[in-house]
């Protein structure tokens, strides 16, 4: 068996408070609370979490620091393509100037669309991940179990996983790509969206036993879909 994969964490944005009623404008933090027990429960250690703001020196010192530590450094938010979204930017400077590899750019999933993945060459001569998931929560959380838990996979050298099916209880319409929707399994066994699944939102996946994809076209009535149980 490998050694446990080290994660470093970079947690972005001006406006994420930690504790506390958030004035207008702010936001209380939803994933330096949960975030650490999801990569425990995937097989990981925390190597470090940063916390920085929008600002690009920020992000870029946080970058360099997790990269001399760990395997896989999950950030969130500044995935956008404004010239705000300091880590889409911090990312494509380090693909410019030969320092890290894109793997994908944009995912056509909904939501967390804006997730992207490379490849640092670190100053230590290891090769170190980077997944960058979006500031929206359900998004982000969506793009952790679509994207780093079969990242982390691998690094613990495991097989990939089979995928699920599952019948859906009714149709449930599709978007302009594929969304992937928080579910529950009902009393029959079929799954059914749970309620509060803005991409903004986290009561839904925490009500949920899973995520099942929904092709563009939609889902009818006790189709089969693809399904991926959640970790927790
Ligand atoms: N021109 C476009 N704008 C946006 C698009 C697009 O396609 N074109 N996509 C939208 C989607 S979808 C998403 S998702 C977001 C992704 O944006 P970022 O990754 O840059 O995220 P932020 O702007 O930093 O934050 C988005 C949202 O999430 C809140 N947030 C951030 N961190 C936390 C945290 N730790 N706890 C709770 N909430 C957090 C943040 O306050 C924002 O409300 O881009 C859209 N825009
Ligand atoms: O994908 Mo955004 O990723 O819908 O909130």
């Amino acid at each position: 068996m490998r050694r446990r994969p080290r994660v470093g964490l970079l947690l972005t944005g001006d406006e994420v408070i930690e504790a506390g009623m958030p004035a207008p404008g702010r936001v209380r933090d939803a994933f330096g609370p949960q975030l650490p027990a999801v990569f425990a429960a995937l097989g990981c250690e925390i190597a470090g979490v940063e916390r920085r703001g929008d600002a690009r020196a920020g992000i870029d010192a946080a970058l360099d620091a997790l990269c001399l530590d760990c395997d896989l450094i999950v950030s969130t938010g500044g995935t956008g393509h404004a010239d705000v979204d300091a880590v889409r930017a911090a990312a494509q400077d380090r693909v410019a100037a030969g320092r890290a590899r894109s793997l994908f750019a944009e995912l056509a999933m909904r939501p967390g669309h804006p997730t992207f993945a490379l490849e640092y060459s670190a100053p230590t001569g290891r090769r170190v991940l980077h997944i960058a998931l979006p500031g929206n929560p359900l998004a982000a959380m969506v793009a952790l179990r679509v994207v780093v838990q079969p990242a982390v996979r691998g690094l613990l050298g495991q097989r990939a996983e089979e995928t699920a099916v599952g019948r859906v209880a009714e149709a449930i319409p599709g978007g302009r790509a594929e969304r992937i929707v928080p579910a529950a399994r009902d009393a029959r066994g079929n799954w059914a969206e749970t309620s509060g699944t803005g991409s903004n939102m986290l009561r839904g996946l925490a009500a949920a036993d899973g995520l099942i994809v929904i092709p563009a076209g939609g889902a009818e009535d006790g189709q089969e879909v693809p399904l991926l149980m959640l970790p927790w």
